[in-house]
C-alpha cells in the first residue's frame, strides 16, 4: 500500500464487534493476502508518524464502490466501509513475533477534544487497570493476515457502541459511577471547535466542571434519615429490622415473612448464632439467610465507627458475606436477588413517604394485600384462574442521570463467563459475594489478597448444602470453606473472648486475620434427619475430631467451623416433603410413547412448562423434533455455553407458554416465575431430587402440577420413589382424550422423519469438511493422493448416504405434509369442524362463549391440577387400561 493508500475495510473487524469479540480486535484489508507483501515491504513517508486509527478522518465509502464481499452482517460479512487518505501501512513485530499494523500519516488531523479525552481516558484506564480483558489473550486471533490495532475507530463505535455484556455486579460500586460519570461528561463535549478557540473553552470546561462537581452524598447519608412506620407492615412487627429493609419488603409487597423467614431470621440476627435451616422448595429461604446479612450490613452503615473505617478507603468495600452456590444459574439469580433486596426500598422511599402521608390509603392497600397473600395460603383448589401474586408496589423509576453507587453491593463469581472481568470486579471490592466453587477457588489460587479477604468475611452461606457435595467440587468447596477454620489454638483457647472482631492465627505460613465470629448459614430443602440430630446434639464435634473424610453432606458439616457450639437447626419441611400446592399425577405409557404423550400434555395443557430429561442426548433428540412441530422449546444443560443458557433462561422466563427442556442443572432453587407445570419425562433416581424439580412450580404458594412419564421399566424406579416419600405409588392419571392422539401421533412421525434426514445431510456434511478444516486450521497443506482418496471416500459415502435418506424432493414434501398437518385443526372425537352444531359433541357454545382450548377443539379449557383434582387415581387406572386395550 503506497502513500496514497485508500480504504480499510472494517468488515471482519465490525462483525466481531457485533459478536461482541474484544476490542482490540482484526482489521483486514480487502484482498489482504495479495497485498501483504506489497504493505510489509512499503516505507513510512518522510516525516510520516504514527497514528491511531481513531484520531484519522475516516469516512463512508459508498458499498457501491466496493466490488466484492457480501453485505450479509448476520454471517460475519460487510457491515460498514470506510476510507481515510494520506495514510500509509507498515508493518511491525511485536515480541511475540505476531504482525502489527501501524499506521503511519503525514498529516495527523488535529484530534478533536472529544476524541483526545477519550484518547486520555483510554491510557488512564490501562495505567489504572492493566491491559483489558482483550488484551490479555482471551479469543486473540492467529491469523497473520489479521493484524492488531485498537479498534476504535468512528464506524466501530457507531455501529457498536459498548454494551453491558454479561456484567455479574448486581450493583454498582463506587469506581462504577466514576467512570459512568466521566462516560456522561465526554459525551456531552461538543465534537470539534476551532483551535484557537480550544484552549479556553478546555480551561473553561475544566472550570466549570470542577464548579459543577458536587460530591455525591455518602451511603450513611443516604439512609441516615429513612425512617419507616411499622404499623405499614404488621406481619413484620417482630422482625427487629433496619427501616430500610422494611421499606423493601413493603416495595416488594411481602406483607409477612414466610415461616422459614420468621423462625431464621431473628436468630440470624443473635450475636454468634449459626442456622440450619430446612424448608420446603420455594418457600423464601434466599431471604430467610440474606435479610441477617442485609441488616448487619446497614446497621453498621449507621454506625459512626463504620464511617470513619469507610471513608478511610473510599470506593473500596469489604467483603462481609459469602454465599456459595451448586448450580451458576443459581448464584447469579441468588446475587440479583440480594443485590435488588435493597435497592427496592431506595427506590421506593419516596412513594412511602406520599402513602404515609395518606395513611388510610396505605392502609387499605396492606389489607388488601394480607387478604390475597391469605388467599393464596389456602391454595385454593379448583380455581380457575390463576391465584394472584402477592401485591407487588409500584417501585418509582430511578431518576435520570448518573446511578449512585448501591448502598449494598454484590458481586457474583461463576464459572463460564469471563474470569478477566469478575477478577476485576472483586479487585474494586463488594459487600456481599455470591459464587460457585470452582471458579471462586481459582481466583483464589490466583490471588492471595482475595484469599485473605475470604478469611475476614462476616458471613459464610452453604445454599441447597446437600447439592453442594454432589457437584463434583467438593474439593473446592473444602478449600474454601477451610479459610474460613480457625486453628485448634484459637477453637479452645475461645480467643474470640479477648479480641471480638478479630483473631489472629499463629502459624507462620499464614498470618492472615480469620475472623472468629463468622456466621454460618446452611440452607436446604432437603437436609436428612440424621445430620440434624447430630447438629442439635453437638456430636458434629465428636466427628470433626475423629477426623471424618469423604463427600458426604456430614463430612462437608464437620468441616464447617461453626462458631456456635450448638447451630440452631430449624427444620420446616412439611411431612411427605412436597409443597401443599403442588398437584401431582402421571401418565404410564411405552418408552417410545413418551414424545406423543408429552406433546399432547404441552398441547392440551398450554402454559410454562419444564420438562426434566434423564441425559444431555435426550435434550439433543426432543429439541429439533419438538421444533419441527412450531413448539417454544429451548435447551439448558451443562454442555451448553453459559450466555446461552442464560439467553434460554430468559427466553423460557419471558414466554408464558414456553418449554425448558432441562437436565437437573435446573432442578435447584431457580425461582422462574409462574412455571405451571414440572413434567419429569424421565424419572430422578431419588427422592430428594424429585422434590427439588418439582419444585420449581408451585413456588411461594402458588398452585403448581408435577407429571412423572412412567415406562413399564420405570415403574420399580418410582415405586422407590414414593415410598421414600412415605407415599403410595398411586397417582391420579392425567386424563388423556384418545381423539386427539392418531393426528399428534402422525405429525410426530414426519417430524422425525424429516429431522433424521436433515441429520444425516447435515452429518455428510461435517465429514466432508472435517479434513479440509483441519488442514487449514493448523496451516498445512493436505497431499494430493490424500485428498482424491478423500474426495472418493466422500463420493462414496455420499452416495452411500444419499441412497439411505429421503431424496431432497421427498425431504420438500415431507416438509409440505408436516406444515399441512399442522395447520389443520385438532379434535376431540365426536366434534365436527365443519358443523359446530352437530357432531356428537357440540362446540358451538363454547365458541360463542369465547371459551374454547385454543388449538384442541372439543377439549375442556380446564388447568392440568383442576383436571387431576376430578379424577380420583384408581378410576384413572381404569381408564387407561380401557384406553389400553381400545
Ligand atoms: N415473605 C415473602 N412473601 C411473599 N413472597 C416471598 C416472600 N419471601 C420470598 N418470597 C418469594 O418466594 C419465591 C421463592 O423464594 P426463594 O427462591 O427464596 O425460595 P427457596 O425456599 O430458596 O426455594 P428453593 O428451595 O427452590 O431454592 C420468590 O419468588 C420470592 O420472591
Amino acid at each position: 500500500m503506497s502513500g496514497s493508500s485508500k480504504s480499510f475495510v472494517l468488515s471482519s473487524l465490525i462483525a466481531q464487534r457485533k459478536q461482541k469479540k474484544p476490542l482490540k480486535s482484526s482489521l483486514k484489508t480487502p484482498g489482504a493476502s495479495a497485498r501483504k507483501a506489497k504493505a510489509s515491504t512499503s516505507k513510512p513517508q518522510a516525516k510520516s508518524s504514527k497514528v491511531r486509527a481513531e484520531e484519522l478522518d475516516w469516512k463512508k465509502l459508498s458499498t457501491d464502490s466496493y466490488e466484492g464481499g457480501t453485505f450479509d452482517g448476520d454471517e460475519g460479512g460487510m457491515l460498514l466501509l470506510e476510507e481515510v487518505d494520506g495514510v500509509d501501512v507498515q508493518w511491525e513485530e511485536d515480541e511475540a513475533g505476531r504482525k502489527k499494523a501501524v499506521l503511519m500519516s503525514n498529516k495527523a488531523p488535529p484530534l478533536s477534544m472529544r476524541q483526545a479525552q477519550k484518547r486520555k481516558r483510554a491510557e488512564e484506564d490501562i495505567i489504572r487497570e492493566g491491559p483489558s480483558e482483550s488484551e490479555s489473550g482471551d479469543d486473540l486471533e492467529g491469523d497473520d493476515e489479521q493484524v492488531t490495532i485498537d479498534a476504535t475507530g468512528p464506524a466501530f463505535q457507531s455501529a457498536f457502541p459498548p454494551s453491558d455484556d454479561e456484567d455479574v455486579e448486581a450493583g454498582m460500586t463506587d469506581s462504577d459511577v466514576e467512570v459512568k460519570q466521566e462516560e456522561d461528561e465526554g459525551d456531552s463535549i461538543e465534537p470539534d471547535v476551532k483551535p484557537e478557540l480550544k484552549a479556553t473553552s478546555t480551561k473553561k470546561a475544566k472550570a466549570s466542571t470542577a464548579d459543577a462537581v458536587v460530591q455525591p452524598p455518602s451511603l450513611q447519608d443516604r439512609i441516615k434519615d429513612i425512617k419507616f412506620d411499622p404499623d405499614l407492615l404488621p406481619g413484620w412487627k417482630d422482625q427487629p429490622l433496619h427501616p430500610l429493609l422494611k421499606k423493601s419488603l413493603f416495595a416488594l409487597g411481602f406483607s409477612r415473612p414466610s415461616d422459614i423467614q420468621a423462625k431464621a431470621v431473628p436468630i440470624g440476627l443473635q450475636e454468634g448464632r449459626d442456622v440450619v435451616g430446612v424448608a420446603e422448595t420455594g418457600s423464601g429461604k434466599t431471604l430467610a439467610y440474606s435479610l441477617p446479612i442485609l441488616n448487619t450490613l446497614l446497621e453498621s452503615l449507621s454506625r459512626p465507627e463504620s464511617i470513619a473505617e469507610s471513608s478511610a478507603k473510599p470506593g473500596k468495600r469489604e467483603l462481609s458475606a459469602l454465599i456459595l452456590c451448586p448450580t451458576r444459574e443459581l448464584a447469579l439469580q441468588v446475587g440479583k436477588v440480594v443485590g435488588s433486596v435493597v435497592e427496592a426500598g431506595m427506590n421506593a422511599i419516596d412513594e412511602v413517604k406520599e402513602e404515609t402521608d395518606d395513611e388510610a390509603e396505605a392502609l387499605a392497600k396492606e389489607e388488601e394485600a394480607e387478604a390475597r397473600w391469605k388467599k393464596k395460603g389456602k391454595g385454593k383448589k379448583g380455581a380457575n384462574k390463576k391465584v394472584e401474586q402477592p401485591v407487588k408496589k409500584v417501585v418509582k423509576p430511578a431518576p435520570a442521570g448518573p446511578r449512585p453507587p448501591p448502598i449494598v453491593s454484590v458481586a457474583t463469581v461463576v464459572g463460564g463467563l469471563s474470569s478477566v472481568k469478575q477478577k476485576r470486579l472483586v479487585a474494586r471490592g463488594c459487600d456481599i459475594l455470591v459464587a460457585t466453587p470452582g471458579r471462586l477457588w481459582d481466583l483464589c489460587e490466583e490471588d492471595d489478597s482475595f484469599a485473605s479477604q475470604i478469611k475476614r468475611i462476616k458471613f459464610l452461606v452453604i445454599d441447597e448444602a446437600d447439592r453442594m457435595i454432589e457437584t463434583g467440587h467438593f474439593a473446592e468447596l473444602e478449600n474454601i470453606v477451610g479459610l474460613t477454620v480457625r486453628t485448634k489454638e484459637m477453637q479452645t483457647t475461645n480467643a474470640s473472648e479477648d479480641d471480638p472482631t478479630f483473631a489472629r492465627t499463629n502459624t507462620k505460613a499464614d498470618t492472615t486475620a480469620v475472623r472468629a465470629d463468622i456466621k454460618t448459614f446452611v440452607f436446604s430443602a432437603t437436609l436428612s434427619k440424621d445430620l440434624q440430630g447430630n447438629l442439635k446434639r453437638g456430636s458434629w464435634r465428636k466427628s470433626k475430631k475423629a477426623g471424618n473424610s469423604g463427600n458426604t453432606l456430614d463430612d462437608l458439616i464437620t468441616k464447617l467451623d461453626f462458631r456456635d457450639p450448638k447451630p440452631e437447626v430449624i427444620d420446616i419441611s412439611p411431612e411427605g416433603r412436597l409443597v401443599a400446592t403442588l398437584r401431582e399425577s402421571m401418565v404410564e405409557c411405552m418408552t417410545l410413547e413418551k414424545d406423543l404423550y408429552l406433546y399432547y400434555f404441552l398441547l392440551r395443557y398450554p402454559g410454562r412448562s419444564l420438562v426434566f430429561v434423564g441425559s444431555i442426548d435426550g435434550i439433543r433428540r426432543l429439541i429439533p423434533l419438538f421444533e419441527m412441530l412450531k413448539m417454544p422449546v429451548y435447551p439448558l444443560h451443562s454442555q451448553l455455553q453459559q450466555k446461552q443458557r442464560l439467553k434460554n433462561l430468559d427466553r423460557f422466563a419471558s414466554s408464558p407458554n414456553g418449554i425448558l427442556i432441562a437436565t437437573d442443572v435446573a432442578a435447584r432453587g431457580l425461582d422462574i416465575p409462574s412455571v405451571d407445570h414440572v413434567i419429569h419425562f424421565q424419572l430422578p433416581r431419588t427422592a430428594d431430587a424429585y422434590i427439588h424439580r418439582s419444585g420449581r412450580t408451585a413456588r411461594a404458594k402458588q398452585d403448581g402440577f408435577s407429571l412423572q412419564m412412567v415406562s413399564p421399566e420405570e415403574r420399580g424406579v418410582q415405586k422407590a420413589l414414593m415410598k421414600s416419600l412415605g407415599r403410595t405409588p398411586e397417582l391420579p392419571e392425567l386424563a388423556i382424550e384418545p381423539g386427539f392422539l392418531p393426528k399428534l401421533k402422525e405429525r410426530i412421525r414426519i417430524a422425525r422423519e424429516i429431522e433424521k434426514a436433515q441429520h444425516q445431510i447435515k452429518k455428510e456434511n461435517h465429514d466432508k469438511s472435517w479434513l479440509k478444516e483441519v488442514a487449514e486450521a493448523m496451516d498445512v497443506d493436505i497431499d494430493a493422493d490424500m485428498l482424491s482418496d478423500l474426495e472418493e471416500n466422500e463420493a462414496d459415502s455420499r452416495s452411500s448416504a444419499k441412497n439411505k435418506r429421503p431424496s431432497d424432493t421427498k425431504l420438500f414434501n415431507l416438509k409440505g405434509e408436516l406444515n399441512e398437518l399442522l395447520r389443520q385443526p385438532l379434535m376431540a372425537r365426536g366434534v365436527s369442524a365443519k358443523y359446530p352444531t352437530s357432531g356428537s359433541r357440540t362446540v358451538i357454545d363454547d365458541l360463542l362463549r369465547d371459551d374454547n382450548h385454543p388449538v384442541m377443539l372439543g377439549a375442556s379449557t380446564a388447568k392440568a391440577f383442576e383436571d387431576v383434582d376430578s379424577r380420583p387415581a384408581k378410576k384413572a387406572r381404569k381408564f387407561i387400561n380401557k384406553r389400553a386395550r381400545t
